[in-house]
């Protein structure tokens, strides 16, 4: 049977920057990481530099649990990062907390890192044989390592440098001499945006996060590039020549907020289209199309519209609740899954119901739920699902389990649903997934297998760098 012990949520990591001399940069940089909260929950860190000396705080915990309004008060500067944490190389401790600060032959420097390296066992080896230390087990600690040993050129040509050295996902922000940098990998895996807040630059993973400290959209870094933001402004240096790119499917389908856009395209709005390319595969003679919400909303929203069928709210969320902590006991891992979603019997009862979610991936919501909408009176339970088969473990950044704990890859179609006791199930196809993107530059991989960037089998594991 499965090992559920592991179960959390499948999440990566959260970044933020702004240049912005005379503003409170903390306080904004907070807002920032409180907007790319749902990014990572297991700790959070905001580093200041007055262009010389640079101040961090971070902690374990939520962005409301590691500061207080006395803390960000006390954090000067006219530059900053912040990072919001969920571990995929090192174990989750404050040590691997973010933003890293190291001193080096020119000052200070501080980095924040979204994404996971395919590389990082093997450069972490060859710097270490170089004389190399590490504080952390985190592949993070790489990047800042290269960067330093290659200084002896200007920053900028250092920063090529090792990005010519780097393999995999890295979205990644900078302060260092006086200036805020920001890094995209050259298949643009994962996001990263600029924001224009008067004349003053700021970066973001998420579109949403500038929203929220009132910044204008500037655009998306482009795969491979590095922006430079100082005194003067904003100015690119491509970094890395541009591969096709391959930004990362699950953003869209679950793990970026709605309100953002990536890349130019809008989450919220992909979500409703994958919606209606389930409804034109799979039209289901249903009383009522219900989401689970939130991630399956919009999905279930272009279905039922699609259909001419009425949606309810049939599973309301508790919106106290961030990540459950669910106890490794059957009894507690059902508290865990109804703690965050009930069952609204009043409009489920007698129905037959299509309930939609965005993906399965360990099989363990899914089950739970639709044993929970069946108990609430409900006649048939029909489960769609907003994406293929999650089969494939991704090694960028987001982290959805071992190969093995991968439902999709221990079961066939009848396999799954029986295990999710669903009376039918549907997952949407790859085809009706590019089309709905409307783009075939994304990456699949935990979809079909097909990685973009090679990954070496010391990179595999979690703890691949520790
Ligand atoms: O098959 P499983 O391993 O159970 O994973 C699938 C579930 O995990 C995610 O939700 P999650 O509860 O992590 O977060 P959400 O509330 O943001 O959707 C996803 O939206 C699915 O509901
Ligand atoms: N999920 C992420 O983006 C994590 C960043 C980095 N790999 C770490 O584990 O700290
Ligand atoms: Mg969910």
């Amino acid at each position: 049977m499965f090992d559920f012990s592991l179960d959390k949520p499948h999440e990566e990591c959260g970044v933020f920057g702004i240049y912005a001399p005379n503003q409170e940069v903390a306080r904004l940089t907070y807002y920032g990481l409180y907007a790319l909260q749902h990014r990572g929950q297991e700790s959070a860190g905001i580093a200041v530099s007055d262009g010389r000396a640079i101040e961090v705080h971070k902690g374990m915990g939520l962005v409301s649990e590691v500061f207080s309004n006395h803390i960000i008060k006390n954090l000067h500067g006219k530059m900053a990062i912040g990072h919001v944490r969920y571990s995929t190389t090192g174990s989750s401790l404050l040590a691997n907390a973010q933003p890293l600060v190291v001193h080096y032959q020119k000052g200070m420097m501080a980095l924040a890192h979204n994404g996971n390296l395919t590389n990082a066992t093997e450069l972490r080896e060859e710097l270490g044989l170089n004389g190399a230390v590490f504080q952390t087990t985190t592949d993070s600690e790489v990047i800042i390592n290269l960067i330093t040993r290659y200084r002896r050129e200007s920053l900028e040509d250092a920063l090529v440098k090792t990005m010519m050295d780097l393999r995999g996902a890295y979205a990644v922000v900078i302060l260092a001499e006086d200036k805020l940098f920001g890094l995209r990998d050259p298949h643009g895996v994962r996001p990263l945006c600029i924001g224009k807040k008067g004349e003053r630059y700021c970066l973001a993973s998420e579109s949403c996060a500038l929203d929220t400290v009132g910044a204008e959209f500037v655009r998306d870094l482009e795969p491979g590039e590095i922006v430079v933001i100082d005194e003067n402004g904003l100015h690119s240096r491509p970094g890395l020549r541009k591969n096709r790119s391959s930004s990362c499917a699950f953003e869209y389908i679950y793990f970026a907020r709605p309100d953002s856009t990536i890349d130019q395209i809008n989450v919220s709005e992909s979500r409703l289209k994958m919606g209606i390319e389930l409804a034109h595969e799979c039209p289901i003679d249903a009383d009522l199309v219900i989401a689970v919400p939130d991630s399956g909303t919009a999905s279930a929203l272009g279905y039922a519209t699609t259909l001419g069928l009425p949606f309810g709210e049939g599973l309301i969320k508790n919106r106290y609740v961030g990540r459950t902590f669910i106890q490794p006991t059957q009894e507690m891992r059902e508290v865990g899954v109804r703690l965050k979603l009930n069952a609204n019997a009043s409009v489920l009862k007698d129905k037959r119901i299509v309930m939609i979610d965005d993906s399965i991936v360990r099989g363990t919501t899914s089950s739970k739920l639709v044993a929970m909408v069946r108990k609430a009176g409900a006649k048939e339970v029909h489960f769609l699902i907003s994406s293929p088969p999650v089969a494939y473990p991704c090694y960028y950044g987001i982290d959805t389990a071992e190969r093995e704990k991968l439902i999709a890859n221990r079961l066939d179609m009848e396999g799954i649903r029986k295990f999710v006791g669903a009376d039918s199930l549907h997952y949407i196809s790859e085809e009706g997934l590019l089309r709905a993107l409307g783009t075939e530059n994304v990456c699949l991989a935990c979809f079909n297998g097909s990685y973009p960037i090679p990954v070496s089998d010391l990179n595999r594991g979690k703890n691949s760098c520790g």
